[in-house]
């Protein structure tokens, strides 16, 4: 993914609410970014805010997660939001975890709940 700096967004199916009002409502923040995000929550995101320059991948259960996880291991994805269900049982925990590893190991800015990510995302560099 060529220039411009890179912020991924994923949310679990009980939070792709907040994330549709986390993105409209940071929608001139967010405008600043190339995104990159899991399937269907990037089609939440495209829906709720359509200007944004969103890139989706696989839903992560379907691998989303670890393409993200990839493109943090090269470089390409510079800070992840991250809206996490702490209450559901999920298929691909695994995935979940490895992303997340991969976030702190290349120590990138995360933010893993709404109340985090409005007070990260103004303070990073787009
Ligand atoms: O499951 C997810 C992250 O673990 C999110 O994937 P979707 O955005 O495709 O629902």
């Amino acid at each position: 993914m060529a220039g411009g700096k890179c912020l991924a967004l994923i949310a679990h199916d009980q939070k792709k609410d907040d994330m549709a009002a986390f993105a409209r409502a940071n929608k001139d923040l967010l405008s600043r970014w190339k995104i990159v995000a899991t399937g269907t929550t990037g089609g939440r995101v495209l829906d709720a805010a359509p200007d944004l320059n969103v890139v989706r991948l696989k839903s992560g259960p379907l691998g989303g997660d670890q393409q993200i996880g990839a493109l943090i291991s090269t470089g390409e994805v510079d800070a992840l939001i991250f809206f996490v269900d702490p209450l559901t049982p999920m298929p691909h925990d695994v995935d979940v975890k490895a992303l997340m590893r991969l976030a702190i190991v290349y120590d990138i800015p995360m933010a893993l709940n709404h109340a985090t990510a409005i007070k990260l995302l103004p303070t990073l560099e787009a």
